[in-house]
């Protein structure tokens, strides 16, 4: 027992909220487990609250750990998706919050992300497959659209309630944890991106690895620094964040609610991403090649991988 809670949960758990700055509970959901599954590759940077909505079960996630003592280079990102996977998650709603780099999307306001720009620096553990089995997968939209129009409507529809919603933008994931010098971020506006964070990635990635659903929900929380001679610092993050938090529970709110409702079983089952990374790992490795660690991980994710 965590808390006093069951620290089993009987019934797959299809849905997850994975929270990042600012957002490390989910106040006002009726807790009915605690988990901590260990994965080949350790345990996720917090325990798995999973949570009650309208009798559907919800697992959260708090990205940068309980305390927020994860650097984003330190999340243990793959982890946390074999966690959920293991859970039965194939659904992920992923909060961030995010710089702007562009003068319409203002602080507070919320985007969903359809692309990203990985300025990364290869030091964070990026795929499941490794250790003689090799798998890749397709990135080219690295978010689920299918998820991304229910977030836009929820969004949408709370309008009236002051949340503003941007339908697109290209993310640069950036490696951190120092923020950008003027000239990166006046870069990145050249490039097209739309705004700034250090967690899309390997998250994402890693999501499309394990056949999990999975969509990026952003709040602004500052102009980065291309904006003003201002340096961007954590209070004005979090400020802002504390301030929106409302809205950014609302919104988070609306999306659950909508998701469990009937007629979205196939898309929170990931329905259409099923057998799409199994199949593709079980030729590509010929079996004479294949690694005994990199099968097992494999396995954990896809238990009946090989068979
Ligand atoms: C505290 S500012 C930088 C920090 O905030 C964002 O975190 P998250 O994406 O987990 O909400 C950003 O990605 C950085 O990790
Ligand atoms: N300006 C910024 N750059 C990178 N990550 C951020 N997260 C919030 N604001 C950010």
């Amino acid at each position: 027992m965590t808390d006093g809670l069951p620290t089993t949960y009987s019934d797959p758990v299809h849905i997850a909220v994975i929270g990042g700055t600012g957002l490390q509970q989910l106040p006002g959901y009726v807790p009915v487990a605690v988990l901590n599954p260990l994965t080949p590759w350790g345990h996720a940077s917090a325990p798995i609250h999973i949570l009650k909505h309208n009798n559907t079960p919800i697992a959260f996630l708090s990205r940068h750990g309980e305390h927020h003592q994860f650097a984003p280079h330190e999340v243990p990102n793959r982890a946390n998706i074999a966690a959920l996977r293991s859970i039965g998650v194939r659904c992920v709603i992923a909060f961030s919050a995010v710089g702007s780099l562009r003068e319409e999307i203002k602080p507070r306001d919320f985007v969903v992300p359809d692309q990203i720009i990985d300025r990364t620096k290869g030091v964070r553990p990026f795929t499941f497959f490794e250790k003689g089995v090799v798998g890749h997968v397709g990135f080219a939209d690295p978010f689920d659209d299918k998820l991304a129009k229910v977030v836009r409507e929820c969004g949408h529809a709370l309008a009236g309630d002051g949340v503003v919603l941007h339908d697109q933008g290209t993310v640069i994931c950036m490696e951190g944890p120092q923020f950008s010098t003027r000239a990166e971020s006046n870069m990145y506006r050249a490039w097209g991106g739309s705004i700034i964070n250090m967690s899309a990635l390997p998250e994402s990635k890693l999501a499309r690895e394990a056949e999990i659903s999975y969509q990026m929900i952003c709040m602004a929380t500052d102009y980065d620094c291309w904006h003003s001679s201002e340096d961007v610092d954590v209070e004005m993050v979090m400020a802002n964040m504390g301030a929106n938090g409302d809205n950014a529970k609302r919104l988070v709110g609306a999306v659950l609610d909508e998701l469990s409702k009937e007629g979205h079983e196939a898309l929170v089952g990931g329905k259409h991403w099923e057998g799409s990374v199994a199949g593709m790992l079980k030729f590509m490795t010929k079996e004479k090649g294949r690694g005994e660690e990199g099968a097992k991980n494999a396995e954990f994710l896809f238990p009946q991988v090989w068979q």
